[in-house]
């Protein structure tokens, strides 16, 4: 490491400590950084520059002047960590951090630490991972809406105030702002964030804090975009003249419209009553008259004449305020447009009168009775597990069966993965792979008896919510007479002669190879060659390392954890069930490694 370097860092913990840490934290001038394993440090592979500095609770209790360690321009070249959470440290974050161009982690939480926060921070373009959080930063927040990798922002228990400035919310998975004086109208999270992210800042306002701004504050925006000091009384009498004016042509229109539709409810009953089909929903019939064609540019799912019959016979498992009071008429009166249609059937996303989103999933021709399928959507109703997506509602008659599920606003994990999105980091993938483990393993052991397989795991059934957690969906869809063709789709590999397959172990075969898609970045089928197959052949020939998505390498995600993975995931999609771990074990060994992965982003390198 060039003496610059070390110069820099040996002052760097100077004016962080005092000298007294030198000898307990193994920093001597007359040693080097990263041969001799200075304490908190780490380096590239060939120990000639350092890419992480992490001096985490180690009571800290001097001042930060991080321009010291990025006005040197190789430590600001290869610096990608720099982690001082949980010290006493004070002082302020100066200008020059924004030399540190290739930091992607920069961890300040819970010390003293005060003054404005630079406006150079939005140069660090490759930040992945900014904590300012429970410190006694106080100004206006600088604007970060051109960091687009930027995946958690941590900056509650602090005094910053002024309006939130406008973020790239397509990659935040974590975002928290709460308990500092912000003002103002929250700008739009597209639905990721829920109240907790902003509580504790009275003066702000709007979705998805239950509180409304005042017009004040919308007048407000108004004179500030019109760069005037607001209108004069002539230009108010005119305005609500036309206001006035407004109001009478719009109850005239309402008015026309109401006795034209009138009209048309009179002959489309008449029409209903002759009709002879059953179905709750059908498919859009190509339009003939003009009545179909606006039914069905409203929606893609229809209403026929059952549906006045079936109001009751919706049957609502949870209550949440999406499907409060929630009939068949509102499901089947609503826009609907086609997500896909699945092996269980079609999916529809549908927009309810009170503005909630859900998900209906109309579902082809079961062999199971309705009494047996009602019996299992109310076991499944009853599941109270946070990855597991369960139905809020269905709908069983002889002719039809729907499922009613919650919109998960981030789409698919084979989206995220093999969509156009960059910037998804290891921890996350890690902390992903935990969750539907956990998910996985609770249905395994704690439903029924013998627990409930999914028996179609895959990454498009691995839905991300709002913020970003995993849920498993599509739980249960497996019926009993459809259980062996179903798992005949799930492992190539059938047990020879060795039985019945078990649904259980099918299950841990999928999430080995959803875990094999986290870790390589590829298509379950590429070009025809199995994923599973193919990662096995790669390790027998002992070239592992190639395996790995290289976006993860990028990321210096420790190989060692890497390593670790990728034989969970293999011992996943062994040949023999028997030789397969349960979901529980499985569980257990994901969740030791993502705590590996954590402890080491805080304690040790
Ligand atoms: N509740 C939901 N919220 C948001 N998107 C969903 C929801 N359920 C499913 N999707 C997405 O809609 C798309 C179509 O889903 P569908 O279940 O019809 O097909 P599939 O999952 O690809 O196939 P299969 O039914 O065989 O599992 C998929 O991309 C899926 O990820």
């Amino acid at each position: 490491v060039e003496e610059e370097v070390k110069s820099s860092m040996i002052s760097f913990l100077a004016k962080l400590s005092g000298q007294q840490s030198f000898s307990t934290l193994n920093w001597k001038a007359d040693s080097d950084p990263c041969k001799d394993l200075w304490h908190g440090v780490a380096c590239d592979s060939r120990n000639v520059s350092v890419r992480r500095i992490f001096l985490d609770r180690l009571d800290l209790h001097g001042t930060l002047d991080v321009a010291i360690l990025c006005s040197s321009q190789p430590l600001a070249d290869s610096l990608m960590i720099l982690s001082l959470a949980g010290n006493n440290v004070s002082g302020g974050v100066a200008d020059e951090v924004g030399n540190c161009k290739q930091l992607t982690r920069l961890y300040l939480g819970r010390n003293q630490l005060s003054g404005e926060l630079p406006s150079s921070l939005a140069m660090l373009n490759n930040l992945k991972w900014l904590d300012l959080s429970n410190n006694k930063f106080s100004g206006n927040l600088p604007g970060l809406s051109r960091i687009s990798g930027l995946n958690v922002f941590l900056a509650q228990n602090n005094n910053l105030s002024g309006v939130i400035p406008g973020f790239d919310f397509s990659n935040l998975y974590k975002f928290n702002v709460s308990f500092n004086n912000f003002n103002g109208r929250i700008p739009d999270v597209h639905g990721r964030f829920s109240e907790d992210s902003f509580l504790g800042n009275p003066e702000l306002c709007d979705q998805p804090l239950q509180k409304n701004c005042p017009i004040q504050n919308l007048d407000q925006k108004t004179e500030e975009s019109n760069g005037s000091k607001g209108p004069s009384k002539d230009q108010i009498l005119m305005y609500s003249g036309y206001a006035v004016l407004g109001l009478v042509i719009i109850l005239f229109v309402l008015y026309k419209l109401c006795t034209r539709k009138k009209t048309q409810k009179a002959e489309a009953s008449s029409k209903v009553a002759s009709s002879s089909d059953h179905d709750v929903f059908e498919k859009p019939i190509n339009g003939s008259s003009s009545e179909q064609k606006s039914v069905i540019s409203r929606s893609e799912i229809s209403v026929n004449s059952e549906s006045g019959m079936v109001s009751q016979s919706l049957i609502v498992l949870k209550q949440p305020v999406a499907v409060n009071e929630l009939r068949l008429e509102d499901l089947l009166r609503a826009p609907a447009e086609m997500l896909g249609r699945g092996k269980y059937g079609s999916l529809y996303k549908v927009k309810l009168d009170n503005g909630k989103t859900v998900v209906v999933k109309r579902i082809k021709a079961l062999a199971t009775s309705s009494h047996d399928f009602k019996l299992k959507m109310e076991t499944l109703g009853q599941v109270k597990h946070p990855n597991v997506l369960s139905p809020l509602a269905f709908y069983c008659s002889n002719q039809e069966k729907l499922l009613v599920y919650e919109f998960q606003e981030n789409g698919s994990l084979f989206k995220l993965l093999h969509g156009e999105s960059k910037g998804f980091d290891w921890s996350s993938r890690l902390g992903i792979a935990a969750s539907i483990a956990d998910g996985l393993a609770f249905m395994h052991q704690e439903v029924g008896e013998n627990g409930i397989a999914h028996g179609n795991l895959k990454s498009s059934n691995i839905l991300l919510s709002y913020n970003m957690e995993a849920r498993i969906s599509e739980y249960g869809l497996m019926n009993m007479d459809d259980d062996q063709l179903s798992l005949s789709s799930a492992s190539p590999h059938r047990p020879l002669g060795s039985g019945l397959p078990n649904a259980l172990k099918e299950d841990v075969y999928g999430f080995g190879v959803i875990l094999l898609e986290l870790l390589t970045g590829k298509l379950v089928k590429n070009d025809g060659i199995d994923l599973a197959e193919w990662v096995q052949s790669v390790v027998r020939e002992e070239w592992t390392g190639e395996v790995f998505d290289k976006e993860l390498i990028s990321d210096y995600a420790s190989e060692e954890r890497l390593v670790n993975l990728l034989r969970v995931a293999i011992k996943c999609v062994h040949r023999s069930q028997e030789a397969r771990p349960s979901m529980n074990q499985v569980a257990l060994m994901v969740n030791t490694i993502k705590e590996e992965e954590e402890r080491s982003l805080i304690y040790d390198v």
